[in-house]
């Protein structure tokens, strides 16, 4: 139920919303969903769940703090979305650009116990510092067929842990990111069960890097993903990574027990 709504809602952002009307689809999809009589959260159905005033920002397009190799990658992978076939014609590929806002859901509250000042002020992680270049700047791809997605990741200055290097918690933060919106997009709503981490070398602060995920296996609820982060020729290893995601019931995301 949920569950549907959310993996259509993946689907889409992973299209980019091209020629989308979301709130006309999510108050479809919720209406269609949400009206069985077993439902307990009929408070959703009534309202819209589209969470932004006007058309939302998409941050992981380029902007005047990324640097000339950010530039290329996001060139390099965005060039892949659109495929030729063998008569030279424009067809879409099995990649696709992730678009990436600065929340997800507005009715995904986190729960009844915030309170409407935490929820109207929430953000995600990644995209709460405003100053373009200061923290994580990043954009992702998704390969649909292979499973995979990769993250050009441009470490800013405010995500310093040793003097001159990246924090090990933000490199976990973007891990956790990108394995967590493979195995969302896969498998609906998820959260992280655990993030076994190992950092193999340290990564100068303003490096870009590549972060390549891959799923492993689904066993049910149960979706594990692997991770490398590399230097961006992808010949330095810097961080290893394997993560299970557990596939979750949102109502409790919506304020409701079910
Ligand atoms: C909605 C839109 C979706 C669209 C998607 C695309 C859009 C992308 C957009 C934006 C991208 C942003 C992406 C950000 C991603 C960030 C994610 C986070 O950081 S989440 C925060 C940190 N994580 C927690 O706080 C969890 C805390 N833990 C829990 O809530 C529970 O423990 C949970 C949900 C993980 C599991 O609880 P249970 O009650 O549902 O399930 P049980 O029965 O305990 O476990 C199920 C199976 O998993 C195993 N399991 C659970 N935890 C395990 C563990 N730590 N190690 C090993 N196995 C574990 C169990 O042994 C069991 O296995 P057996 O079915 O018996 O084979």
């Amino acid at each position: 139920m949920l569950g549907h709504i959310a993996r259509r809602l993946g689907h889409q952002m992973s299209n980019g919303l091209k020629g989308m009307n979301l709130p006309h689809v999510l108050t479809k999809e919720t209406h269609r969903h949400l009206q069985s009589p077993f439902d307990t959260i009929c408070p959703v159905s009534m309202m819209s769940l589209w969470p932004f005033s006007g058309k939302p920002q998409d941050f992981s397009q380029p902007n005047s703090s990324w640097s000339p190799e950010m530039v290329r990658l996001y060139e390099h992978y965005n060039a892949l979305c659109d495929a030729e076939n063998e008569n030279g014609e424009k067809k879409r590929g099995p990649w696709r650009k992730l678009p990436s806002y600065d929340r997800t859901i507005k009715y995904a509250t986190g729960g009844v116990h915030l309170s409407k000042l935490v929820q109207a002020k929430a953000r995600l992680f990644t995209r709460c510092i405003e100053e373009e270049g200061a923290a994580f700047e990043y954009v992702a791809f998704l390969n649909k067929v292979e499973k995979t997605c990769v993250c050009v990741f441009q470490a800013g200055h405010l995500l310093e842990g040793a003097p001159g290097h990246l924090h090990g918690g933000a490199i976990a933060t973007m891990i956790d990111t990108v394995t967590g919106t493979l195995a969302g997009y896969l498998s609906g709503p998820v959260m992280t069960a655990y993030l076994n981490t190992n950092y193999r070398s340290p990564v100068p602060l303003g490096s870009v890097l590549l972060i390549h995920c891959a799923l492993d296996r689904i066993e049910g609820k149960k979706i594990f993903v692997n991770c490398k982060v590399t230097s961006s020729d992808e010949s330095k290893l810097h961080t290893e990574a394997a993560a299970l995601f557990v596939s979750i019931n949102i109502g409790p995301l919506f304020g409701t027990q079910s």
